[in-house]
């Protein structure tokens, strides 16, 4: 299967010329015994390092130094041969390690992979306090004024659809809006979508001989991104500007208010995809819509225009599109005034309800699509998709 796959996936694969030292996490087969209170926060900081723009040299052999104690503790096997440069410096920089203990290593490198995350999406983040505009990275730009922090995916000419390096910083930018100083957050699109679901290209990020690894680590990642929605602590509006496909239109069952242009469409097209729904939407669609309805969208791929999606209780409210952004920012504008205080705790009291519930569906979606994504209905669809675009 992993060979079938991978032929599959990594016909355009292109490893980092850069990448001279493998990642430590690349080598990482979690046994599963020995779980200890923080294995998880280990495990996923090895699945986050996957995710980051290449380090450098130095910071890789860090790491691996770091992975390796964690994992084996102190360094007991032969030092190779002066001329084999590259395991020589990975052997010397685990054996720098001397008798540190194994839990200490385990803790350092979750420190060092959360201070890269950090440093890698800092330029996305808003800092405490902020009240002007902050310069966001390429794909995503993250601002903060008048109580208001906006989120808004920057990728108009791919129509916005999400990479795996954005779900990181999403979640990175929700967590820094909880703690900021705004009053609201605000997700929006640049461009004429509001965003077209996941970039399917991330598909194609898999190099060969990892596929049940990768799928593992992506995964953690889209589960941690829905937790990020389900557990956000202040009023949380979806300012949907033009047509929403697939992740981008089931998150938005988690937010508070959903505004939306009469552009906008709402596409959930997972059974032509070979996929299944996620976001909680296999349980807060029929909640809000009823079955009938939900299944139309989750099941059959319905797309509904703004009106049908604002009948069916899924946007807040629809604006003509020559005045959607005047009318919504100013409505927004005074919501931000509100007390805050009062916004979070009434957004915790109707939240907390379901929370537990809403984490279970999040894992048990996860989980479907994990199975899902190795499946042939979906390699096939997204080679579908991605080979045509080769063609145009
Ligand atoms: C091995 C396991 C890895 C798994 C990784 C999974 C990660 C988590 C998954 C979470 C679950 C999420 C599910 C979803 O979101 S499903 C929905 C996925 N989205 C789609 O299926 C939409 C695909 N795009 C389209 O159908 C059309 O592009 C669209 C209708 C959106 C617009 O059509 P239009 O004709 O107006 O414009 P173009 O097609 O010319 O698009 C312009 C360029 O943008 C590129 N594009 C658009 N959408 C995507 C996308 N989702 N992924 C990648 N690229 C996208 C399009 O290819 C054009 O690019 P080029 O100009 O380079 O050709």
């Amino acid at each position: 299967m992993a060979q079938r796959l991978a032929k599959h996936w990594c016909l355009s694969a292109i490893r980092s010329p850069l990448q001279v030292i493998s990642f430590p996490a690349l080598q990482l087969h979690v046994s599963g015994t020995a779980m200890r209170a923080d294995q998880k926060d280990f495990e996923n900081a090895v699945t986050r390092v996957k995710l980051l723009k290449d380090p450098g040299n130095e910071m890789k052999l860090k790491l691996y130094a770091l992975y390796k104690q964690a994992t084996e503790g102190p360094c007991n096997v032969p030092k190779p041969g002066v001329f084999n440069l590259i395991n020589k410096a990975k052997w010397d920089a685990w054996n720098a390690l001397g008798s540190l203990p194994k839990e200490t290593a385990r803790q350092n490198y979750v420190d060092l992979v959360s201070s890269l995350s950090s440093s890698s999406a800092s330029s996305s983040q808003v800092k405490p306090g902020a009240d002007k505009e902050q310069q966001g990275s390429e794909n995503l730009v993250v601002t903060s004024e008048n109580g208001i922090t906006k989120i808004m995916l920057n990728r108009p000419t791919k129509k916005n659809a999400i990479t795996t390096q954005m779900y990181q910083e999403i979640i990175l930018a929700l967590k820094a809006a909880s703690k900021d100083d705004s009053t609201i957050t605000v997700l929006t699109g640049n461009g004429d979508y509001y965003c077209s679901g996941n970039d399917l290209s991330n598909f194609t990020d898999v190099l060969s001989g990892e596929i049940e690894e990768k799928v593992k680590s992506i995964a953690i990642l889209l589960r941690d991104f829905v937790d990020c929605f389900i557990d956000f602590p202040k009023p949380l509006i979806a300012v949907v500007n033009g047509p929403a496909v697939g992740i981008s239109v089931t998150l938005l069952g988690l937010f508070d208010a959903v505004y939306a242009s009469d552009r906008a469409t709402f596409h959930t097209p997972f059974s032509q995809l070979g996929q299944s729904p996620e976001g909680c939407s296999s349980y807060i669609f029929p909640k809000m819509m009823g079955p009938a309805k939900a299944k139309e969208m989750l099941i059959f791929g319905k797309k509904l225009t703004a009106g049908e999606a604002c009948a069916q209780g899924l946007v807040t409210e629809v604006f003509p599109d020559s005045t959607f952004q005047t009318e919504v920012w100013t409505r927004l504008k005074a919501y931000s005034k509100l007390p805050p205080n009062a916004m979070r705790i009434s957004k915790q009291i109707i939240r907390n309800m379901e929370k537990e519930k809403l984490h279970a569906v999040n894992a048990e979606e996860v989980s479907v699509l994990q199975e899902r994504w190795l499946s042939d209905e979906c390699i096939n669809a997204v080679m579908n998709f991605l080979s045509k675009r080769a063609k145009l």
